[in-house]
């Protein structure tokens, strides 16, 4: 019986697609869905292991790719990054090697194509550590109690026009908007052809008794300034109605936009709750409402990033505040990046070099990917025994340079 990874074929694709399904539980997708990842496979970037044995005369065991992105990051640069995805491991061959095989065979890929960084989000965070992915963002989910809680309101928002569109034919107005919003936020991906389908995806089989989906768009003097894409889930309890709108994505352009679009949310019949699956945690919703408490506030990790090529990373991005720092990196799965590097930089751009300075800070690789959004601190990461203070002072003053003044999120999976 002989394993090997290789490549994928564009005309394996449906096998090489069967497989990865089945490690997820084997739900088949929707036509539309399964049509739609077909094509924004990329399949240069997709592999996997094939072994002799499996199925009688052959198949896929294990199956990994990532797809070309742009990833904003702090100070607005879009810097390519390898969204790595449709990792899976058979359940015949799984804890023997396979993943480590193939992250380290796709890390020499993106390092190759010079891809700076790459990032995932992950079934079980617990996996990737070991790989150098670490935490970079995290998302807020809300269940936001809208009987208890008063429709936000700001002046202005009367001027904002309301219209409800067919969530398809509407993709290009909403995506205008979502274009402008992409540079503002770092953890934010430039949307590749094909990707702006995937919000407006609308089986029925995975509606999980909500209605169909919709969309409704924000407009001011004829322009569309904000939109949201949901569905109700009607419910009734001994109160009477007691439905749910689940939010797939709002955003606008301005505070107005963005309250009247949650006025709209809060106030449709029959129901009594909004659920939201991810938002940014700074949304401005927090302070659209007088109380907190009743939004029904979750945090999770999303988006796990990695520095590929640690030089080119920090480079890439700028830094709040001056700084000039030297940093002892550990990598053990991309020993490229071991030794020291010195950092400097400012709001308008930086510099990235091997140096033989004395070390100020010492953390490993993932540790970098956890800060290098802003994130997560380097002083809480310190506070953790992840990064050493190697010359005093050196920590607060990277800590506060690396910050970003607006919380990186990941909108969406991939
Ligand atoms: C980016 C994405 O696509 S996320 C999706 C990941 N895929 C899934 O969750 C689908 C279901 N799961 C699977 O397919 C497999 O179990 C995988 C891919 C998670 C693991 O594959 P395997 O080939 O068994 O992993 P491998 O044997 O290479 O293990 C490497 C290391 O990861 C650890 N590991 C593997 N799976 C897990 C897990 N679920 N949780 C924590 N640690 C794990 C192993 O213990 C091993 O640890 P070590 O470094 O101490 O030796």
């Amino acid at each position: 019986m002989a394993t090997e990874l290789r490549d994928l074929r564009d005309v394996e694709w449906d096998g090489w697609a069967d497989t990865l399904d089945l490690a997820f539980g084997g739900l088949p997708l929707p036509p539309e869905e399964r049509a739609l990842r077909r094509e924004l496979t990329e399949t240069g970037r997709s592999f996997g292991v094939w072994d002799d044995g499996a199925r009688d005369d052959g198949g896929w065991v294990a199956t990994a790719g990532s797809f070309s992105f742009g990833l904003t990051v702090p100070g607005g640069a879009e810097v390519p990054v390898a969204g790595v995805s449709m990792v899976s491991v058979q359940p015949t061959h799984r804890r023997r090697g396979l993943l480590r095989s193939m992250m380290r065979h796709q890390l020499a890929d993106v390092r190759e194509r010079g891809e700076p960084l790459a990032a995932l989000t992950a079934s079980e965070p617990a996996i990737y550590g070991r790989f150098g992915y670490g935490p970079a963002a995290q998302d807020m989910q809300l269940t936001v109690d809208t009987v208890r809680l008063p429709a936000p309101g700001l002046p202005g928002v009367d001027g904002v026009r309301l219209r409800l569109v067919d969530p398809a034919a509407a993709v290009a107005d909403c995506e205008r908007v979502y274009a402008r919003l992409v540079p503002a936020r770092p953890g934010m991906l430039a949307r590749r052809p094909g990707w702006e389908r995937i919000p407006v995806l609308d089986d029925p089989g995975k509606r999980d008794g909500a209605g169909v989906l919709q969309c409704v768009l924000a407009e001011v003097d004829g322009e569309v300034r904000g939109y949201a894409r949901f569905a109700v889930k009607p419910g009734r309890d001994h109160a009477g109605p007691s439905g749910t709108v689940r939010v797939r994505d709002v955003e606008a352009l301005d505070p107005v936009g963005y309250a009247a679009l949650w006025r709209f949310l809060f106030g449709i019949d029959l129901t009594s709750s909004v659920a939201v699956s991810t938002r940014p945690v700074d949304d401005a919703l927090l302070h659209l409402v007088p109380d907190m408490r009743r939004c029904g506030i979750r945090l999770d990790e999303s988006l796990f990033v990695r520095p590929v090529e640690v030089g080119a990373a920090l480079a890439a991005r700028t830094y709040r505040t001056p700084v000039d720092v030297v940093l002892e990196v550990t990598d053990p799965f991309c020993p490229w990046n071991e030794g020291r590097w010195r950092l400097s930089g400012d709001a308008a751009g930086a510099s990235c070099a091997r140096t033989a300075d004395p070390a100020e800070l010492a953390l490993s690789v993932r540790e970098l990917g956890s800060a290098y959004l802003g994130g997560f601190s380097l002083s809480s990461l310190a506070a953790a025994g992840r990064v050493r203070e190697l010359r005093p002072g050196a920590l607060v003053a990277a800590s506060v340079a690396f910050g970003s003044d607006v919380a990186p999120w990941l909108p969406h999976g991939f």
